[in-house]
């Protein structure tokens, strides 16, 4: 699994030396972030659609785009896909009702107490 993502962020990074004719990451790069965030959210909304309308083969396929533009961003950004890796094990095992809890508590806490 983690072989794909791995192969793809190499594909990725190759791609900044690529030419935007040939290589849709390439244009992508070369039309900048913003052209990169507008990606990341016509899939997401189109995630969501998919998930409204009930349909699997649909909901995978338009995750996978998400996935796709997302791992886009991140090569664009320079964080490669093991760094997200890196943070969801870090977050194993830790509830999130916990670890929110805790977030409140700590902005909860006036200036200087630390
Ligand atoms: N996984 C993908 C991948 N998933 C989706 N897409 C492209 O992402 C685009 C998705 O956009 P839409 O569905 O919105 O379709 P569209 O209307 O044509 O898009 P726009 O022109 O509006 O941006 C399509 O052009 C898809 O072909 C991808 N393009 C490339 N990859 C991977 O990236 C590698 C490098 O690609 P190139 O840089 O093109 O060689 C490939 O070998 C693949 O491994």
């Amino acid at each position: 699994m983690n072989d794909i993502l791995d192969r793809l962020a190499r594909t990725l990074e190759a791609r900044k030396q690529a030419d935007p004719q040939s290589s849709y990451v390439a244009k992508l790069y070369a039309k900048g972030l913003d052209a990169i965030l507008k990606k990341v959210a016509e899939e997401a909304a189109e995630t969501i659609m998919a998930a409204k309308d009930g349909e699997r083969e649909k909901i995978i396929y338009e995750t996978a785009d998400l996935w796709f533009h997302s791992l886009v961003l991140l090569a664009q950004q320079g964080i490669h896909p093991n760094d997200i890796l890196n943070e969801l094990a870090r977050r194993e095992g830790i509830s999130g009702i916990e670890e929110k809890a805790s977030r409140s508590e700590k902005s909860g806490k006036p200036f200087g107490e630390g």
